[in-house]
């Protein structure tokens, strides 16, 4: 069964539609670079998508389109059934790089609490809001430290928390695991499966790691090498309760990996 029918019984609501979206940089100059040819594919609210593809298939690219932070060249993005032409207010947004996402003259308490000022929330709704949100990451106890007090697994789950803090409906992760340690990796996706279960949010995530994508996802985009196509959707299936040992020990998980494997290695890649 697969893990979009364990998750939604009833009728989906689609959160994020991407039609046809083509990103050429340096449009009508003679560097002129087409990183996305045509990509089309919708998440549906509650659903876990993984984004992978061969090395500068456009990835990046991709989200920043499906952000606002980029405007495609054709095509259209639409959240929550609007047009998307900026930012939205209800989007949350976790890089790589935390050393340089998170303000280390401020502390972690100050970093969470910077886009609830931006929203209105009043100073007592700021600190309990910070409060709660720190702890629902395994950090209530860091909220007065700087963020270069830190571990940089747990300064990347502060910059989680500042993504959760104003519930964001969707939540878009670029490499978000990609700059820590093996084990921290695991801690983190295990926290990320946490809070998407508890908070019932929408989860977008980029990665190089075909195993990461797997223990993730409800489904797999897989873009072709650039300029990237979509390549194939897999549906992933794995139910909603995973472990790092017996999850990615099972047959099926195996079996997922060969066949994105497959896809994605560059000489299969066209
Ligand atoms: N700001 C930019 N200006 C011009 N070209 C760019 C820009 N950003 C990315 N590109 C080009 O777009 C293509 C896709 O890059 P992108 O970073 O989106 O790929 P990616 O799949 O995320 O790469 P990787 O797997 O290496 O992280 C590449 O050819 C890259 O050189």
């Amino acid at each position: 069964m697969s893990a979009s029918a364990v998750s939604t019984p009833t009728a989906t609501e689609t959160v994020l539609a991407v039609d046809g979206v083509r990103k050429i940089y340096n449009e009508g100059t003679a560097q002129a670079n087409m990183a996305i040819d045509s990509v089309s594919f919708h998440v549906d609210k509650g659903e876990f998508v993984c984004i992978v593809g061969p090395s500068g298939a456009g990835k990046t690219t991709l989200l920043r389109c499906i952000s606002g932070l980029a405007s495609p060249s054709a095509g259209s993005v639409t959240f929550e059934g609007r047009p998307l032409t900026q930012v939205p207010e209800q989007l949350g947004l976790v890089f790589q790089d935390y050393s340089r996402s998170l303000y280390p003259w401020m502390t972690n308490g100050e970093n969470v609490a910077l886009p609830l000022s931006a929203r209105g929330l009043s100073r007592a709704e700021r600190a309990s809001r910070v409060t709660e949100t720190l702890r629902s990451v395994g950090l209530g106890h860091v909220e007065r430290k700087y963020p270069w007090e830190l571990s940089g697994g747990m300064q990347q789950r502060v910059a989680i928390a500042r993504a959760l803090s104003y519930r964001p409906e969707l939540l878009l992760m670029d490499e978000p695991f990609a700059s820590v340690d093996a084990q921290t990796r695991f801690d983190l996706e295990d926290l990320i499966l946490k809070v998407r279960e508890d908070l019932g949010i929408t989860v977008v995530l980029v990665t190089h790691d075909i195993d990461e994508a797997i223990y993730l996802s409800d489904r797999i985009i897989v873009l072709s090498k650039n300029p990237s196509v979509v390549r194939e959707v897999v549906d992933v299936g794995l139910g909603t309760v995973r472990s790092q040992v017996e999850t990615r020990a099972s047959e099926q998980f195996l079996a997922l990996r060969r066949h994105l494997l497959s896809l994605v290695m560059p000489k299969d890649a066209s």
